[in-house]
């Protein structure tokens, strides 16, 4: 069941080109140091061939892969593993949106993004532009692709807030501010992240927060252009995810989800989190409502007022209403967002 959902939750379109890859792509000279960290650092070694890697642990499931604790056998270094396994019958926008993934992974480039340090097509890496085809390596059964990232040992911020229930202010603008740099750092190579909610936002040893899981990114040809891209709601049924989608991909006619408002979703999503972190819950519906789909419809349709913490001080009274318009176009940006007073 979960992964038909995820099936059909990636069979979004994607037909436009990736921007160029980095000059000197992800899979960067090694310049390992030794004494360095159990978590592998930006100057880790290139993996060449997953049997350099030993599974430790599992560290969660997703829909669709399963993420393991890994350990560089040559080095000791410790890494993330990512496996996605597509079945033979697995639907082609499945694999398509996998392969998508990768290429995104493979380009970006940032401290605010979780590192990918090597993509495996059925075990084979991939190189800079190396097409990625997901598909089955003919033996029938079925294939698989593996992402070997950085290593995030503080888990995800939805594991942060199951542990404390709530952040104070002047973390959540700490979150914000990184998530914010992320998220300037994808819109501008057009990269929408489409899917940014407290269990893909994950912690490091150092307490910083990076923007993780691509599984549900494009890139856009432009922004405020005609392209329209619209969100077709019957493909995202996955409620961890519409949870945080914007009014205007739950619903594009009634919010003129027109060209131009796909930048603007990663924004709202950003604000529920932001919210949540405050008042220890899911934010847009009461204590004891599910966020089904029908449930955040209304919400989004006839809510008027989102509920604040009573303690909340003014900056993010103010901050999380600049990201929860639903207008789309009144929204703020990233960029204005970075320079609200909440984060400084
Ligand atoms: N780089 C990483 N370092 C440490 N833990 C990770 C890393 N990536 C993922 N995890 C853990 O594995 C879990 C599963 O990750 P995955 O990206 O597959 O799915 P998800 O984001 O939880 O769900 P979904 O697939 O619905 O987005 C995460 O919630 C997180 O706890």
């Amino acid at each position: 069941m979960a992964t038909l959902v995820r099936e059909r939750r990636h069979q979004q379109a994607l037909e436009l080109p990736l921007p160029p890859p980095l000059p000197a792509a992800k899979f960067r000279t090694p310049t390992y140091s030794p004494g360095l960290s159990p978590a592998a650092t930006p100057g880790s070694p290139v993996i060449g061939n997953l049997f350099e890697l030993e599974k430790l642990a599992v560290l969660g499931h997703g829909n669709g892969g399963t993420v393991y604790k890994v350990r560089h056998k040559g080095t000791s270094s410790i890494y993330a593993l990512k496996v996605l396994r597509f079945h033979d019958h697995a639907a082609a926008g499945f694999r398509q949106q996998a392969a998508r993934e990768a290429e995104i992974v493979k380009r970006v480039d940032s401290p605010f993004i979780v590192r990918c340090h090597g993509v495996f097509d059925n075990g084979r890496l991939t190189a800079g532009d190396d097409v990625i085809t997901g598909g089955s390596d003919g033996s029938g059964g079925g294939s698989n692709l593996s992402f070997v990232m950085e290593y995030m040992e503080g888990g995800s911020l939805q594991d942060l807030l199951r542990a404390r229930q709530r952040l104070p202010e002047k973390e959540i603008s700490g979150v914000a501010r990184r998530v914010l740099r992320g998220l300037r750092y994808l819109h501008g190579m057009k990269i929408v992240h489409g899917d940014i909610k407290p269990s893909n936002l994950l912690v490091n040893g150092g307490g910083e927060v990076k923007i993780a899981d691509f599984g549900v990114s494009h890139v856009v040809e432009c922004q405020g252009g005609g392209k329209g891209n619209a969100w077709d709601s019957s493909r995202d049924t996955f409620m961890g995810t519409c949870a945080y989608m914007s009014p205007e991909r739950f619903d594009p006619e009634r919010w003129d989800g027109g060209g131009g408002w796909e930048f603007a979703g990663d924004v709202w999503s950003l604000g529920v989190v932001v919210l949540e972190c405050s008042l220890g819950r899911f934010p847009l519906i009461g204590p004891g409502q599910r966020p089904d789909w029908a449930t955040l419809m209304c919400v989004m349709c006839f809510g008027e007022r989102v509920e604040m913490p009573e303690t909340a001080s003014p900056e993010f009274r103010s901050f999380v209403g600049r990201c929860l318009e639903k207008d789309w176009r009144k929204r703020a940006t990233v960029d204005e967002l970075l320079e609200h007073p909440f984060l400084n």
